[in-house]
């Protein structure tokens, strides 16, 4: 079966297993050989010499080279894979035949790790039992080499394969009489734990059993199970990844056993949760598949080393595809789905490594749960249990072809174990910086959590209140007061100054010098406001003047002219009834019609002097925006600017009235 770091020879039984506790020889005949089945046995020795022998033609061809695991789909690699020599081989595949009145006239010939049919072929296998064969050779020959590797650290998987009634159940419970593959191993794992010395090593045992019912996973150690009606959907279990098995069932119990009797009779009890939870119990045990897990934790405490496994002993359900129409729409299409998954995946595994790509283990409950199985995380023995008769003969194939098929599968399988010693020095390292880092996380918590919840106003720079504080976080809670004072300062300001202006609320009509004054800040355009309405007031009065006077020149202007029209030509300028304008002669009245021209002339040029003052204020708004958006916060800075602009408006107005009064004047 497998060997240490050796690949057996494509299709031939690799190294033979360890020497068994107990021989074969040792024990005798089992009972079951009858002198019938030995004749039988010694007409098939044709057959014992494998290599007189074609290729198998079922085999698919393989490169001889191992087939390397990291390759395939599988789950992630338990953390505590130490890299020791991993156990390299293929999967270790047997046939039982069950007993046969016929069995001298079937047509299946049986030989030393062969089987033979004349329509069919030879097929090898790492074993081939005879009907004589009793389930303690079985064990042995199959299983017993894998139970101490289990102890070792390695994943052990043994299933049952065959038709109904092949005897599956048989080979792996057994009888009272004849105990099957699962008290046998174990019986043997006890074994192994007496002889250990228990000073030093430390075991732990965990089991589970379920049962893959019609695609549904039930959990035959939990009592509630039986409570159940067995098709609730409640008692269905799920399967998610696991870093630890590969795969696991979420809910499932797992009893902790303290001896071998302790554990049969959980097992027994899980057993009478499955003939319990149906009424016909063949026709169901029949179509599911029961798996029961044992897991395995040894502490050696001496050499520091932990190994953990896992052993999966499975029973599967008849593999025969024909069930009757009715069964087949009922429940056996579930059935067939786990055991056609199977099959498929076992097809994929076997094939050339090239061309393995996606593997289906997802596409039933059953391979899931076998899935690290398969994809290398355990060593895998198959018993294939067959009926030689004639009228069993296309099951029988088809059983053959499968188990010819896996036993194409190479594994490459590691050992889980963990150097305690060193792991726990490495432990130990990473606890104490993660106790480090966190020490260092709280410290700055508290530093951070005392600062924001300080009132920095209280604070100030008063040594008694911040000698818990470094350096830097002093030096921004000074920054911080003095900020806070700048800003409460402004803000009483910016109030001061709304009170005000909302006081004195001043209108003005003229949209330029509003748009001025709601583009410069508050504080600053007060007092501009102020300047400007004045100048304003006085202007649009002096402009009122103004205009009044000049249209009552203009009107005067009209009536001298429309006088002068009227007026004859030469009108003797002595006449009495003329008044004194009238009075007037030509030179006076063209000198007066000039001077009132002038003065037009002059108002009008006033009235364009407005349009510049608007202009000089807005070169002035300009000029003063640059200098805030450069100094705006440094009250100093904008005392020296304003006044500046403070000057050009007093000069611009001054100017200006000058220039009117002159005018007016
Ligand atoms: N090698 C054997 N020696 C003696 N009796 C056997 C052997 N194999 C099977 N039997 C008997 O055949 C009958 C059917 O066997 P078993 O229940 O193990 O079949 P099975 O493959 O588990 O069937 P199913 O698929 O229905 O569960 C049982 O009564 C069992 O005792």
């Amino acid at each position: 079966m497998f060997s240490r770091s050796q690949t057996p020879k494509r299709g031939g039984a690799a190294t033979p297993a360890t020497p068994s506790m107990r021989s074969t020889s040792s024990l005798g005949p089992s009972k079951s050989q009858t002198p019938a089945s030995m004749s039988r046995l010694q007409s098939n020795s044709r057959f014992s010499d494998r290599n007189a022998f074609t290729p198998v033609r079922e085999r698919v061809s393989r490169p001889s080279s191992s087939l390397s695991y990291s390759s395939l789909s599988r789950p992630t690699t338990p953390s505590f894979v130490a890299p020791s020599q991993p156990y390299t081989g293929s999967i270790a595949v047997a046939i039982r035949a069950k007993p046969s009145e016929t069995f001298l006239k079937d047509p299946w010939f049986l030989g030393d790790g062969t089987i033979h049919h004349n329509d069919v072929g030879e097929f090898k296998f790492d074993h081939v039992f005879q009907p004589t064969s009793g389930n303690l050779e079985v064990y042995e020959k199959v299983v017993q080499n894998l139970i101490s590797q289990l102890m070792e650290g390695y994943n052990a998987t043994v299933f049952a394969y065959g038709m109904t009634g092949s005897g599956k159940t048989y080979s792996m419970s057994g009888t009272k009489e004849e105990p099957g593959i699962i008290p046998l191993s174990i019986r043997e794992i006890f074994e192994k734990i007496e002889e250990s010395d228990k000073n030093v090593c430390k075991h732990e045992l965990k089991v589970s059993y379920l049962e893959i019912y019609n695609e549904r996973i039930y959990d035959l150690l939990n009592v509630n199970f039986l409570k159940s009606s067995s098709s609730s959907i409640a008692s269905d279990l799920k399967i998610r990844d696991s870093t630890d098995y590969g795969v696991k069932v979420i809910g499932l119990v797992e009893e902790t056993i303290r001896s071998e009797k302790e554990l049969l009779k959980i097992i027994q009890k899980g057993d009478l949760n499955r003939r319990t939870s149906e009424t016909d119990f063949n026709s169901r045990s029949s179509r599911s598949h029961a798996i029961v897990q044992l897991r395995i934790g040894i502490t050696n405490q001496s050499t520091g080393i932990e190994t953990f496994s896992t052993l999966s002993l499975c029973d599967l359900a008849g593999s025969e595809r024909a069930t009757s129409h009715n069964e087949r729409r009922k429940e056996g299409s579930f059935i067939n789905k786990s055991l056609l998954a199977l099959g498929s995946v076992i097809v994929k595994l076997s094939s050339p490594q090239t061309s393995i790509g996606h593997i289906p283990y997802r596409d039933s409950k059953l391979t899931r749960i076998l899935q690290p199985a398969l994809s290398g995380e355990s060593l895998v023995a198959i018993l294939c249990t067959i009926h030689t008769g004639q009228a069993a003969f296309a099951e029988t194939v088809n059983s053959v072809r499968f188990a010819a098929r896996a036993k194409n599968i190479n594994l490459t399988v590691k050992k889980h174990e963990i150097d305690m010693t060193s792991e726990k020095d490495r432990i130990i390292e990473k606890l104490k910086y993660q106790v480090e880092n966190q020490a260092k996380e709280i410290e700055n918590l508290k530093t951070n959590s005392q600062a924001t919840t300080l009132d920095v106003s209280v604070l100030g720079t008063d040594s008694n209140n911040t000698h818990f504080l470094n350096d830097e976080v002093k030096t921004q809670i000074i920054q911080l007061n003095a900020e806070n004072k700048i800003l409460i300062e402004r803000l009483e300001h910016y109030k001061r100054l709304t009170d005000q202006a909302n006081a004195e609320k001043v209108v003005l009509k003229n949209d330029i010098i509003n748009d001025i004054l709601t583009n410069i800040p508050i504080d600053d355009s007060k007092p501009l406001m102020l300047k400007i309405e004045e100048l304003f007031k006085k202007t649009y009065s002096e402009i009122d003047e103004y205009r009044s006077y000049t249209n009552h020149l203009e009107h005067q202007l009209k009536q001298e002219m429309q006088n002068v029209s009227k007026k004859p030509k030469y009108e003797n300028n002595n006449s009495p009834s003329r008044s004194p304008s009238k009075s007037l002669n030509h030179s006076e009245m063209d000198s007066i019609l000039r001077d009132q021209e002038d003065e037009i002339f002059e108002l009008r040029n006033e009235l364009k002097n407005k349009d510049k003052i608007i202009k000089a204020l807005q070169s002035a708004k300009r000029v003063r925006e640059s200098l805030i958006s450069t100094i705006s916060t440094n009250d100093s800075r904008r005392e020296t600017f304003r006044l500046p602009l403070d000057d050009t408006l007093r000069s611009l107005n001054g100017e200006k009235l000058n220039h009117l009064n002159t005018k007016i004047g």
